[in-house]
Formats: C-alpha cells, sequence, structure tokens
C-alpha cells in the first residue's frame, strides 16, 4: 500500500481531477461517505449523536459531507464550525451551503465560547485539519482539540488526526487522540511513524475514487509492508512454498560471525535465528576459547572456533580467517555481541573489501563503521568501495545516531526521510529499528514494517532479525527483499508470541525464533 506525504497527495488530487477528470465534489462526496460509515461503525448503532468538528479546507468539506451521510443513516448531527463558515471556499462552501438547506444544525465555535456540552454527544468527527495543515493548530482549532481530548469521547479523524505532522508522524501541541483514523486513498507517512501512529489510533484505509495509478504517475515510492505489497511490488509471491526436489544445499549456507564470552547468546540467537527463517546450513565462526561451552547447544549448527588467543572475543581473530571462512557461503551476518577492538574500524574494511559474500552488518559492526564516518580526514563511510555484492545495515536508532553523526530525537523525527538518504548515498539497503521499522533500498524505496510490539524491545531481538535476514539473503533473496520480509516476518512472529501470552512485556528473543 502507498503511503504519502502532503505534498504528494496534493499532486495526485489535482492529477486525478484535472488531468483523469474526477470531479473534487465527487472525491469529497465519496471521502464523506467513507468516514460516515466508519464513524457509525464506531459509534456502534444507530440514532447516536454526533458532534462534526469543521475546519475550513476540504478536510473540513469532507465532514460537512460526513455528516450529512450520518443523518442520512438515522443519527443527529451536529456542525462545529471552528472558522467562520462565511469565510469558507471552493468545494467546502458548497458543502456548507447544502449543510445550510438540509438545515444541518451548527454553531460557530471561536476562541472565546463556552466549552461544548459533550455530554449531549456519543462519537466526535474531527475534521478539522487535513494534509494541508501546517504547523500548530491555532486559535479556536486548538482550543476545540483541547476540548475534544478531554471530553473522554471516541473521536474518528478524518485522514489525520488535527494536528499531527502529515509528512513525519511528528504531533503538534495539542494533536486529536483519535480512536480511529480514515485515511483517504492512501496512508499518509504521518500515520506510519510514532508518535503519529499512536494519536491515529487504528488507521482505515478507505477507497474515495482516486486510481493507484496517480500514485504510480507521481512517482511515489513508499509503501507500508502487508501480503499483496510483499508479492506485487516485492516480487515474493508464495515465498513460502519450496519445491519438493531439493535438498540442503539448495537453501544456501549462512555464516554467522557473531559473538563474545561476555556476549555470547547474541551468536546463539542470530544463529538459530538463522536456521529457523530457513536456510540450509549455519556455520556459526566464534573465538575458539570458549567454543566448547557452546558444544551441543545447537545440535544442527556448525561450529568454527577462530584462532582468539585465548582472549575469548574477536581482537586477534583476523579479518582474512574470516575472510577464508566466508568462500562460497551465500550470506555473511557480522556483528551481534563482537564488542569493540582496537582498530576495529580498519578491521571492518578489510572484511568489506575483502570478501564477495552478501553481508548482514549489525550492532558492534556498526559501530565499526560509525568510526569510519567521525574520521572525517578519510572521507568516512561514504568513502569506503562499493561493493559489488549486497549490504543490508540494522541500525536501532541509537546505532543510526552515530552512523550519521545525529542525535537521536533527530533520527526520530523523520526516520522515511533518513533512512531513504543513507540508503541512497551510501548504496546500502537499510533496515532502521523501531516501533514501524523503516527499510530503505539503494534506490530509493522504502517499505514501512507494520508488525511488531513492543513487548520486542528486549535483549536479542536485533540478533535474531539480523539472523532471519542472512537467511533469506542466503536463500536467494535480494537485498531489498530479505530486508522487507525479514523485518515483516520477525515483527510478525513477535505477534503471535504477544497474543499468546498474559503480558507482551514478557515476551524474550527465543520467543520469537519459536514462532518463526
Ligand atoms: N482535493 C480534493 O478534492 C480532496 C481533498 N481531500 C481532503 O482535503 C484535505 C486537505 O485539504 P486542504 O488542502 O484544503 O487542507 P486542510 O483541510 O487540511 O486545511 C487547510 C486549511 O486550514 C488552515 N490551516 C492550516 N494549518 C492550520 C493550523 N495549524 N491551524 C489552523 N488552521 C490551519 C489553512 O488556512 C487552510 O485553509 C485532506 O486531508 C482530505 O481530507 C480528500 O478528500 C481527497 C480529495
Ligand atoms: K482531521
Amino acid at each position: 500500500m502507498y503511503v504519502v506525504n502532503s505534498r504528494e497527495m496534493r499532486a495526485i488530487d489535482h492529477y486525478t481531477i484535472e488531468q483523469i477528470g474526477i470531479p473534487a465534489l465527487v472525491l469529497m462526496e465519496n471521502a464523506g461517505r467513507a468516514v460516515a460509515e466508519e464513524a457509525a461503525k464506531l459509534a456502534g448503532g444507530d440514532s447516536r449523536r454526533f458532534a462534526i468538528l469543521v475546519g475550513k479546507g476540504n478536510n473540513g468539506g469532507d465532514g460537512i459531507v460526513a455528516a450529512r451521510h450520518l443523518m442520512e443513516f438515522g443519527n443527529e448531527v451536529k456542525l462545529i464550525y471552528a472558522t467562520d463558515p462565511a469565510t469558507f471556499e471552493h468545494e467546502a462552501a458548497i458543502q456548507r451551503d447544502i449543510a445550510r438547506k438540509l438545515n444541518i444544525p451548527y454553531e460557530n465555535y471561536s476562541e472565546g465560547s463556552p466549552p461544548i456540552p459533550w455530554r449531549d454527544y456519543d462519537v466526535i468527527v474531527d475534521a478539522l485539519l487535513g494534509t494541508g495543515s501546517r504547523g500548530a493548530p491555532r486559535a479556536a482549532y486548538a482550543k476545540l482539540i483541547d476540548e475534544a481530548n478531554g471530553s473522554g469521547l471516541p473521536i474518528c479523524s478524518l485522514d489525520i488526526p488535527s494536528g499531527l505532522d502529515p509528512d513525519n508522524g511528528g504531533v503538534h501541541a495539542p494533536c486529536i487522540r483519535a480512536s480511529c483514523t480514515v485515511a483517504l486513498a492512501f496512508s499518509k507517512r504521518g500515520l506510519e511513524q510514532q508518535p503519529g501512529a499512536d494519536y491515529a489510533g487504528r488507521v482505515i484505509v478507505r477507497a474515495i475514487g482516486i486510481p493507484k495509478a496517480a500514485a504510480e504517475q507521481q512517482g511515489v515510492h513508499t509503501f507500508r509492508i502487508e501480503e499483496p505489497l510483499l508479492s506485487d511490488t516485492l516480487g515474493l509471491r508464495n515465498y513460502e512454498q519450496r519445491s519438493s526436489d531439493t535438498n540442503k544445499g539448495s537453501f544456501g549456507h549462512v555464516l554467522v560471525a557473531a559473538g563474545s564470552l561476555a556476549m555470547s547468546g547474541a551468536g546463539l540467537l542470530c544463529a538459530k535465528a538463522a536456521l529457523r527463517a530457513g536456510c540450509g546450513l549455519v556455520t556459526w565462526a566464534l573465538p575458539e576459547s570458549w567454543l566448547p561451552s557452546i558444544v551441543g547447544q545447537l545440535p544442527e549448527i556448525m561450529l568454527r572456533g577462530m584462532s582468539d588467543q585465548g582472549l575469548g572475543d574477536w581482537s586477534r581473530i583476523t579479518p582474512q580467517a574470516l575472510i577464508e571462512l566466508s568462500e562460497k557461503k551465500a550470506a555473511l551476518v557480522f556483528g551481534p555481541g563482537v564488542g569493540r577492538f582496537t582498530d576495529d574500524t580498519a578491521w571492518l574494511r578489510e572484511l568489506w573489501e575483502g570478501t564477495s559474500c552478501p553481508l548482514v552488518l549489525d550492532a558492534d559492526a556498526l559501530n565499526m563503521l560509525s568510526g569510519s564516518s567521525s574520521d572525517s580526514g578519510s572521507g568516512g563511510f561514504k568513502a569506503w568501495p562499493k561493493r559489488s555484492s549486497p549490504v543490508i545495515l540494522t541500525p536501532h536508532p541509537g546505532e543510526m545516531a552515530r552512523l550519521c553523526g545525529k542525535s537521536v530525537k533527530d533520527i526520530q523525527m523523520d526516520r522515511i526521510a533518513t533512512a531513504r538518504t543513507f540508503a541512497e548515498e551510501h548504496g546500502v539497503t537499510l533496515v532502521l529499528k523501531g516501533a514501524h521499522t523503516v527499510i530503505a533500498s539503494p534506490a530509493g524505496d522504502v517499505f514501512i514494517n507494520p508488525t511488531g510490539n513492543a513487548g520486542m524491545a528486549t535483549g536479542g531481538t536485533g540478533d535474531v532479525l539480523a539472523g532471519i535476514t542472512a537467511s533469506l539473503l542466503a536463500q536467494g533473496k535480494t537485498a531489498i527483499q530479505a530486508a522487507a520480509l525479514g523485518a515483516y516476518l520477525h515483527g510478525a512472529a513477535g505477534d503471535r508470541v504477544a497474543d499468546s501470552r498474559a503480558y507482551k512485556a514478557s515476551l524474550i528473543a527465543s520467543d520469537i525464533i519459536e514462532q518463526l
């Protein structure tokens, strides 16, 4: 499914109206009708009382249409205008006039108005501000939003919660806290990122007559992952099916280079997740001095001790040794639990240049890359030679902040733009983890993952994701397919775990592997 920003939505509206010839009033009618249907569902029955909060733009126009349909369904409605309706223009003015002729009750609300008697209503429809909203809600809009939030009534937001930044998921003060949001035609970036996603409640995307071709024509390249998208856009049709005429050699051999004495579990989780995600073989390369403690823990996995001079970490293991081991492997995941060591950035660069194996770099490997980025004299990571085989980086926001030399707050402010820019500039596939993981390809496509839950914010889940992603790469998926499908399957497994437990917070990383 397409996810658009406000500029793209404006262009799509314009194209649909001007080039395709579908009149704006037809789109508005469809939008209002769709919202009325969803708001009626939220109200759960007939003869409910709706307060429709109306702004002066097309969002408000849609709201007036919704009021008309809600009335026709047998409900009581009242329009509450946040701006003097005499100032309305274009389609919103037409809807205002229709509402008057139909004697739909209304009141003009202003900053000086007394509080609305909310006990006279069952549901609020928020049609104050949509994708044309700029900055924090002003004047009567702000006061009405505060009142609505304080009313305790369920709120159905039209297109976006008023007060949300449609482009990045940031929320202004105040912002409507909706029970549900009916996004028109396509989802909006602001609904797909935090904290906006929390303010939006349940997001329902409703068609209003704008053809998908209009988004395609405008070059929209941000998507929410869902099953049809996996098959149509990402080319992953029947990704679970296998031919029966196959053997373990058919599904790729993953090399996991991970773990150190203090963090052996990271390697264990990563290797096990790789195997559960379907690759044929997994070899786990680990510092040899603690290999004996692992023997027997994962019978299906091959272990390879790397000469560590008895230190138990990666500081004396040569990149050359790992490069040799990576020959004929279908994917190499490096980083989980390896820790940092002297000159590790140069160490990683040797691996980067020396192996032709597709790479998944996670955790400490990303911090090694950040070391290169801060080394401005060398041109940083951007100056590393481009690899002909794929690279997938899987940072959490803290690692991403170090990679970009920015604060976590800066990264979280616009995760979609950050991920896209980094992937394009560095020629890598990037998985920016966190709620609504953002996956970006070097070509500039961005996929947002809807699966997963807050219970997954626990140690080891990142190691599991790295293992799954490498496993999919090894099975012949492209980098963007492996990264997007990996995040989707990881989150879906986490959701199955959360559903099966009394408390989401009790979820641990190994549970996810068992649910794959
Ligand atoms: N073009 C069309 O026919 C369609 C329009 N649609 C609707 O139109 C909406 C976008 O409409 P508009 O572009 O008219 O914009 P909006 O309705 O979002 O609001 C813009 C108006 O609000 C005022 N405003 C902006 N920011 C404000 C703030 N912070 N505080 C107070 N007032 C503020 C501006 O003066 C402007 O007049 C979509 O969200 C959607 O609901 C959809 O129904 C699709 C079809
Ligand atoms: K709204």
